[in-house]
C-alpha cells in the first residue's frame, strides 16, 4: 500500500444511494478512513434507476466542502467505476426484511457479485483491497473472489466487524468496563445467526474476559444470542436494517486493514480459510486477525475447548452449505 501514498486513495462504494451509503460516504469523505491528511476520491456505483437519487447525495457531499474529498464519480457501469480503484467497498445488495435470514438473499444478491468480481478483476488497481458488506457477506465475498482470479485471494474480506463491535459493546455494558479496555474479541465464522462471538480469548483490562464475567449462563444464553441476532433486533425496532452502525464498522474494518491493527490486540475479519483451527479450506470465515499495511494474518495458537469447537464447526458447516448452494447456482 505504498505507491499511492502521495495521491488520493480511490475508493469505490457500491449501493452508494442506499441506507448504508448515506452514512458511509460522508464518513469516508471527511477523513474517517485515513485521517485528515490523505484525500480520497469516491467512485460510486449504483443501478441505473438509483442514479438520480445518487446525484442528490453527491450534491450534499459537495455542500459539505470536505477538505479531504478529492473528487466524486458516479455511474452504473462497474468497469468504469472500478477503474484504478485501490479499495472497493461492496455494499450494494438487497437487505433482508423481518422474518428472513441473510442466507435467503443468496440467489437475489449472488449475481451482483459475479459481475462485480469480474469487473474488479479487469480494471482495479494492482493493490486493490475488496471489502464486502452486502449480505450474505461471507458467501458474496467468496463469489467476488472466485470471479476475480487475477486478484490475490487474500485481498477479499467480508465484514464481521459490526458483530465484533456489537460484542465489545455488550461486554462493556455487562462489566462496566470502557470499550477501550476490551481487547482480543473474536467473531468466528459466518455473519449470520450461527456466528460465534468468543469471549474466552478476550481480555478486559488485561484479564481474561470470561473470568471477569464469571457467568457461563450469561455467555451462553444472553451474550452469544444477543450479538448473533442483533441485526434482526435492529430490523424489528427500526423497520429496516442497521445502516449507520454498518457504515461505521465498514470504515473500522477498512481503516485497520490498510493502516494496521493496534499492538496487543486483534480484529475479526472474514477471510479465505487456509485450514487454520480446522476450518475447511476455501470458505470465507471470520477469524481473529492482525493487520499490517493492507495485509492480514490469522492469529495462531489459541486453545479451543469443546464449547468453542462445537460453535466454530456449526458456523463452518453453514458456510459450506452456502458454498454448495452458490456452486449449484453456477455463481462460482
Ligand atoms: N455485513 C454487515 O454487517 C451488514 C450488511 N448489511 C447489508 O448491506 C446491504 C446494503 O444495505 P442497505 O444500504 O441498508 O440497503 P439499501 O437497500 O438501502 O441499499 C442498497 C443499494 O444497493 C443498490 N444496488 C442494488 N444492486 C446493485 C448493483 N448491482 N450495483 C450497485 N448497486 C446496487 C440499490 O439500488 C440500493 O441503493 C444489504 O445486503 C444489507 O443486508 C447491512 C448491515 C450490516
Ligand atoms: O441483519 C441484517 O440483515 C443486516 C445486518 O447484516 C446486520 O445488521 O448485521
Amino acid at each position: 500500500m505504498s505507491h499511492h501514498l502521495s495521491g488520493p486513495l480511490k475508493v469505490a462504494v457500491t449501493g452508494a444511494a442506499g441506507q448504508i451509503g448515506y452514512s458511509l460516504l460522508f464518513r469516508l469523505a471527511s477523513g474517517a478512513l485515513l485521517g485528515p491528511d490523505r484525500p480520497v476520491e469516491l467512485r460510486l456505483l449504483e443501478i441505473e434507476p438509483a442514479l438520480k437519487a445518487l446525484e442528490g447525495v453527491v450534491m450534499e457531499l459537495d455542500d459539505c466542502a470536505f477538505p479531504t474529498l478529492a473528487g466524486v464519480e458516479i455511474g452504473a457501469d462497474p468497469e468504469k467505476i472500478f477503474d484504478g480503484v485501490n479499495l472497493a467497498l461492496l455494499v450494494g445488495a438487497r437487505p433482508r426484511g423481518p422474518g428472513m435470514e441473510r442466507g435467503d438473499l443468496l440467489e437475489a444478491n449472488g449475481a451482483i457479485f459475479t459481475a462485480q468480481g469480474k469487473a474488479l478483476n479487469s480494471v482495479a488497481a494492482d493493490d486493490v483491497r475488496v471489502g464486502v458488506t452486502g449480505n450474505p457477506a461471507n458467501t458474496n465475498a467468496l463469489i467476488a473472489m472466485t470471479n476475480a482470479p487475477d486478484i490475490p485471494a487474500e485481498r477479499f474480506s467480508a465484514l464481521t466487524r459490526l458483530d465484533h463491535n456489537r460484542a465489545i459493546s455488550q461486554l462493556s455494558a455487562k462489566t462496566d468496563a470502557a470499550v477501550t479496555e476490551i481487547k482480543k474479541m473474536t467473531i468466528w465464522g459466518n455473519h449470520s445467526a450461527t456466528q460465534y462471538p468468543d469471549v474466552f480469548h478476550a481480555e478486559i483490562g488485561g484479564r481474561n474476559a470470561a473470568e471477569v464475567v464469571d457467568d457461563q449462563a450469561w455467555i451462553e444464553n444472553d451474550f452469544i444470542p444477543t450479538v448473533a441476532k442483533r441485526g434482526a433486533a435492529i430490523i424489528e425496532a427500526r423497520g429496516s436494517s442497521s445502516a449507520a452502525s454498518a457504515a461505521s464498522a465498514t470504515i473500522d474494518a477498512a481503516r485497520d486493514w490498510l493502516l494496521g491493527s493496534a499492538a496487543n490486540d486483534w480484529v475479526s475479519m472474514a477471510v479465505k480459510s487456509d485450514g487454520s483451527y480446522g476450518v475447511p479450506e476455501g470458505i470465507i470465515y471470520s477469524f481473529p486477525v492482525t493487520t499490517h499495511e493492507g495485509n492480514w494474518e490469522i492469529v495462531q495458537g489459541l486453545e479451543i475447548d469443546d464449547f468453542s469447537r462445537g460453535r466454530m464447526d456449526a458456523t463452518a458447516a453453514e458456510l459450506e452449505d452456502e458454498r454448495q448452494a452458490v456452486t449449484e447456482l453456477g455463481l462460482i
